[in-house]
């Protein structure tokens, strides 16, 4: 199966090494010292299972990979509108594309299984497709929802780290049904020994997902720590708590009933590893703030949802990127 990771940073470089491993013909589109890094030493993946290197084939340029049987889309959300730009040489008739990130994806409000309220059913999200030209160049036929947990950081060019063995990937068509392209997907990350369900509600895995960004990510934004040493404070762990709460209340107000589980689980998180929007802060990178924060805030508005944790802290947060020139002033 010919599987192209677009954008094979710290999550894509650690799937496009688990694919390898699991005897994909997997090819990916990156590039800087990172590429040039691959294309000579190969990737290295460091994980709880020990460090693998896999020398896929590497390019800037998708036209010199050619059509994909499916195509892993692992780019910051603010790198989408370059992806839709550059990803047709990669497309097929019959070429899937998996959405593999964080935050609310483009396509969550389209198709059969999209959330149908007022106001709410057919909604286009700007912020993260500028333009819907992402929608244009790949279109929901082909659009599998993905979601990701591995604590994942590129330590060197060529040199993808992973946190800790609690790891998986969660695949799910919009519109819910469990089709044999997602299955195949999964089963060739599986074979790379990363878990990976097809869910009928990939809309929950992207809400319990978003929890943890929502929870951490501007409190270590602020902090500018790791987790476990920013929730060292208890007042920020407390807060971490509310915020968590916050997030289940907006996604309750647009249908997705997640249990407090998901709540606990993010609380009690202790990982090192700083998120990746603090390491975009940190290296200079665009943020991925539409995504993660304000996509949520603008659906707690739209559903009368109360956050006022949230509130405040992604007002700090985006004050905090735009002193660091990463996100626009206030006009
Ligand atoms: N890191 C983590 O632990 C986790 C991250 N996630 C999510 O996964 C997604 C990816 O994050 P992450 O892997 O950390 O991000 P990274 O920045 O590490 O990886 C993205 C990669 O895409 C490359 N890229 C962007 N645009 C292009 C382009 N036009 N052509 C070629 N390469 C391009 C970037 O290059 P360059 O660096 O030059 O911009 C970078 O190497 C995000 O949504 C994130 O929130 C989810 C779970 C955990
Ligand atoms: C912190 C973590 C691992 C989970 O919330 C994450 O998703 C990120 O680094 O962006």
């Amino acid at each position: 199966m010919k599987i192209c990771v677009f954008g094979a940073g710290a999550i894509g470089g650690h799937l496009a090494g688990r694919l390898a491993r699991g005897g994909a013909e997997v090819s990916l589109v990156a590039r800087g010292a990172h590429l040039a890094a691959i294309q000579a030493k190969g990737l290295t993946v460091q994980a709880h299972d020990g460090t693998h290197v896999s020398h896929p084939k590497a390019s800037a340029d998708p036209a010199a990979l050619g059509p994909q049987d499916a195509v892993i889309v692992t780019v910051k959300a603010p790198a989408l509108p370059a992806v839709a730009a550059g990803i047709a040489p990669l497309l097929g008739p019959d070429t899937a594309v998996a959405f593999v990130m964080n935050g609310i994806p483009w396509w969550y409000f389209l198709g059969q299984g999209a959330p149908k309220g007022e106001g709410l059913a057919g909604l286009r999200l700007p912020g993260i497709d500028p333009e819907g030209a992402l929608e244009r160049a790949v279109g929901l036929h082909r659009t599998i929802g993905g979601v990701v947990y591995s604590a994942s950081e590129v330590v060197a060019p060529g040199v993808v780290h992973s946190e800790h063995g609690n790891i998986r990937v969660i695949l799910g068509e919009p519109d819910g049904t469990v089709t044999d392209r997602a299955l195949a997907i999964a089963a060739r990350l599986e074979a790379g020994g990363m878990p990976c369900p097809v869910t009928p509600d990939i809309r929950a895995a992207v809400w319990a997902k978003l929890l943890g960004n929502l929870s951490s990510g501007p409190l270590c934004v602020l902090a500018r720590r790791g987790v476990r040493d920013t929730m060292a404070e208890p007042v920020l762990r407390a807060t971490a708590r509310l915020v968590a709460e916050e997030g289940r209340a907006i996604a309750a107000a647009l249908g997705v009933a997640l249990p407090v589980a998901d709540v606990d689980r993010v609380a009690r998180s202790n990982m090192l590893h700083k998120p990746s929007i603090l390491q975009d802060l940190e290296l200079g990178r665009p943020m991925e703030i539409e995504s993660l924060f304000e996509v949520p805030l603008q659906l707690a508005r739209a559903t009368g949802t109360p956050t006022p944790q949230l509130d405040l802290l992604v007002a700090l947060a985006k004050q905090t990127a735009r002193a660091a020139g990463l996100y626009p002033e206030i006009a």
